[in-house]
């Protein structure tokens, strides 16, 4: 589906996704407004009222595995519809919502070959006896997203979850319901059993329920962090397990031995992907006095260069951000740091594409902020927008303080040539995941997760299997017992 953004894409289908099918909601209440980011342009939505009937558990794992590999198939060959809608709905550039479509098989189609992988132990003990650990499912797992990866997050919870033979009650942000159905319209068509995936569309009030729900077993949540508190305390409420995705303000380490092309490629991949709204940017850039020059020279003529506007165009590199008020706090960001003493290199302005189509939509210059100190609000706080803070460092010893002296935990970077000293600095922040002489690559077979207020649990790679199961101990007797009493 080639074309530009048009404004005009109406959503008549039901968007929840009960028992195999869409379904139109319960109750028609508390309507929200849709906008599509790059045109402003809206069409109201119809949240669902909720009722989790019954579990279904999904017992073959060869037959999982075969489905989800169907799934991952199916995806692939329809990616550019996928990522077309991704980007009506959430403003980011196609280029980038195909990568996030892939990385999305690509995580459906590991977990399938993890599937048939899943076993316990058998373990010898005293007098012939001996005792087995089962890996079961934990039954219905809810799974709570955020708007800036809709499709991808669907998919990095359901996978496990499936894979696992969980049910996965899958409840997309509000401001982007679209392709979380599109997701379950495919592992129907691909032979997942109907109910095993459903999607409920709703805001706070719906992803309560989720948490309170006694049916549900694990709450799995991308989003903020007091939102993140929230789900954790209701979840507590039933005992749930819980995996949070939470927000970061992730420091990325330039040191001046490094190949300074490369850090400052890494520097726009750690701060400007999807309009800089990315939990584990890396947005606090602490470069070593010696290469301050030169990188911000570089870094400016590059980010200047990011071409911007219609997100449906090949050639475009950044779009809009997802909605009005998100757009308003970030420029506030940006005015406030000003006040507070950094200087704005450029960017962090509003933008107007020339395409009248576009000119309701919410796009801003990508921004860079030098003269930047680490008690200033645009480096202590999350702003999920595109503005990079730059600071100057002298040491090691003293980045990695400065680095590590934060709430968040979720992601870090270095660039350097020196190996020790990457293994070093990436021993020693703390954080969930630390890249070397890169930044925010996806692969599906590594873990991704938080330290700190960044959350706990991990999703993607082995150990998530972890987080989606539960360990069955049977314990044999081959004699006697032998009873105190
Ligand atoms: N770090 C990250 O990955 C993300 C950070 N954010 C940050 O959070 C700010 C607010 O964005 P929101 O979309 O409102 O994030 P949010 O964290 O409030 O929402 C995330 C998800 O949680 C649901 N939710 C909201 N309140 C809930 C509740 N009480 N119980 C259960 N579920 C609930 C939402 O409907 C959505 O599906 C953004 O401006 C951004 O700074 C937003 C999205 C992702
Ligand atoms: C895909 N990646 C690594 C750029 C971001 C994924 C985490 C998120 O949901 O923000």
């Amino acid at each position: 589906m080639p074309g530009a953004a048009t404004g005009t894409v109406v959503v008549t289908d039901p968007l929840n996704f009960w028992g195999g099918k869409r379904v139109k909601p319960r109750e028609e209440k508390n309507a929200e407004p849709v906008f599509e980011p790059s045109t402003g342009k809206y069409s109201p939505i119809k949240p669902g009222s909720l009722v989790i009937q019954g579990v279904i558990i999904y017992s073959r794992s060869m037959e999982r595995a075969r489905v989800m590999l169907e799934a991952a198939r199916i995806i692939r060959e329809r990616r550019e519809k996928i990522a077309k809608l991704e980007v009506i709905n959430n403003g980011k550039s196609i280029t980038e919502a195909l990568v996030d479509v892939d990385i999305a098989w690509q995580c459906i189609e590991y977990y399938a070959g993890l599937a048939g992988t899943l076993a316990g132990q058998h373990v010898q003990l005293p007098g012939g006896a001996f005792a087995y650990t089962r890996r079961e499912a934990l039954g219905v797992c809810a799974g709570i997203g955020a708007w800036n990866y809709p499709f991808q997050i669907a998919a990095w919870k359901s996978a496990p979850a499936l894979a696992c033979g969980n049910a996965m009650v899958f409840k997309p942000s509000p401001m982007t319901p679209v392709t979380a159905v599109i997701l379950a319209e495919i592992y129907k068509e691909a032979g997942v059993p109907d109910g095993l995936f459903c999607v409920v569309q709703g805001g706070a009030e719906t992803g309560s329920l989720l948490c309170h729900h006694p049916m549900v077993a694990k709450v799995s949540f991308t989003g903020s962090v007091p939102t993140g508190k929230k789900v954790m305390e209701m979840s507590a409420k039933g005992v749930k397990q819980v995996t949070l995705e939470l927000g970061g303000k992730s420091p990325l380490l330039i040191f001046k031995d490094c190949e300074l092309e490369n850090a400052v490629k890494g520097a726009l991949m750690a701060n400007f992907l999807t309009q800089g709204q990315v939990c584990c940017n890396g947005t606090r850039v602490y470069v070593q006095r010696e290469i301050m020059p030169q990188f911000l020279e570089e870094v400016v003529k590059r980010t200047k260069a990011i071409p911007l506007g219609d997100p449906l165009l090949e050639d475009t590199r950044m779009g809009a951000l997802i909605s009005k008020p998100q757009l308003e706090k970030v420029l506030g960001y940006v005015s406030q740091a000003k006040k507070e003493g950094a200087r704005v290199l450029c960017g962090g302005e509003p933008y107007v594409p020339s395409d009248p189509k576009l000119k309701g939509g919410y796009f801003m210059s990508p921004c860079v902020l030098d003269n930047c100190r680490d008690d200033m609000t645009c480096v202590k706080e999350e702003i999920f927008g595109p503005v990079m803070s730059v600071l100057p460092f002298d040491t090691e010893e003293e980045a990695i303080k400065r680095a590590n002296n934060t709430t968040f935990g979720l992601a870090s970077g270095v660039f350097t040539r020196d190996i020790s000293r990457a293994h070093r600095v990436a021993e020693n922040l703390e954080a969930g995941t630390c890249f070397i002489n890169n930044y925010n690559i996806s692969p599906v077979e590594v873990p991704f997760g938080g330290y700190k207020n960044s959350g706990f649990g991990r999703e993607n790679g082995q150990v998530t299997i972890e987080y989606y199961s539960q360990l069955k101990t049977v314990v044999v007797e081959m004699g006697d017992v032998e009873s105190l009493f």
